[in-house]
């Protein structure tokens, strides 16, 4: 049976990359996907929107939904202070088992954490069955029709604090305008736009950072 893209990612990264060494796995992942075949990580343009806006999040605790190969849960894992966690949310069990053994081989399994299932299911669970008081930092990277209504069930779980960073992937290309309407519009989120480009190419994309009021 063929391999898929996401493994042949994996096996790049586990012949090429260094183990225990995240900016080694983010850098070959880049290489590979910018040289061979395209793959929806961040990539290293809007990655360096992330990793800014989570140096000054400084998050204890961070949730990502959309692990896909663990890219950004890298990213984001290998800037946590000691203590801090991600809880990184995977639909699809192909993505999933990927994205656990690239969290492994660059050894920030510590720090990170892969939950498996809808989001839908997963995000009401975190305070009781994952222990989340609220969280500091939250990359929204899975499905764009997904934005919206978990940025509500975020709300509604009592997940946001006063202060709480929201940043969006893609809010551009492939787009997520209802999710761009919904918090620019709502008084509880502080928005910021970061223009930037679709990962790999010269397309125009964006990331929409949203600050909860409360
Ligand atoms: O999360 C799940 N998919 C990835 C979401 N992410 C994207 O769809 C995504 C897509 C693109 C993209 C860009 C250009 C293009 F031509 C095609 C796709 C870029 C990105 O940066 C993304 O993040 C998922 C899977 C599944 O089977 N079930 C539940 N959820
Ligand atoms: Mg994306």
């Amino acid at each position: 049976m063929n391999q898929s893209k996401e493994q042949r990612i994996l096996n790049f990264v586990l012949q090429n990359a260094v183990r225990g060494d995240p900016r080694s796995v983010v850098d070959t992942i880049d290489r590979y996907c910018s040289q061979k075949e395209w793959a929806m990580n961040v990539g290293n343009e809007k990655g360096l929107i992330l990793d800014k806006t989570v140096e000054e999040a400084s998050p204890s605790v961070a949730l990502e939904l959309g692990s896909y190969c663990g890219y950004s849960a890298v990213r984001i894992g290998r800037l946590l202070k000691a203590g801090a966690r991600l809880l990184t949310v995977e639909f699809n069990p192909q993505f999933a088992a990927i994205a656990k053994q690239m969290i492994e081989f660059a050894g920030v399994q510590d720090k990170v954490k892969l939950l498996e299932g809808p989001s839908e299911e997963i995000i009401p669970q975190l305070k009781k069955k994952y222990e989340v008081d609220t969280l500091d930092f939250v990359f929204l990277d899975h499905w764009k029709d997904r934005y919206t209504p978990d940025t509500i069930l975020l709300q509604e779980c009592n997940l946001l604090r006063k202060g709480s960073v929201l940043l969006a992937d893609n809010v551009i290309f492939p787009g997520a305008p209802e999710f761009l309407n919904y918090v620019r519009k709502s008084p509880h989120f502080q928005c910021t736009n970061y223009p930037s480009h679709l990962e790999y190419m010269e397309v125009e994309d964006a990331m929409e950072k949203a600050v909860f009021l409360g």
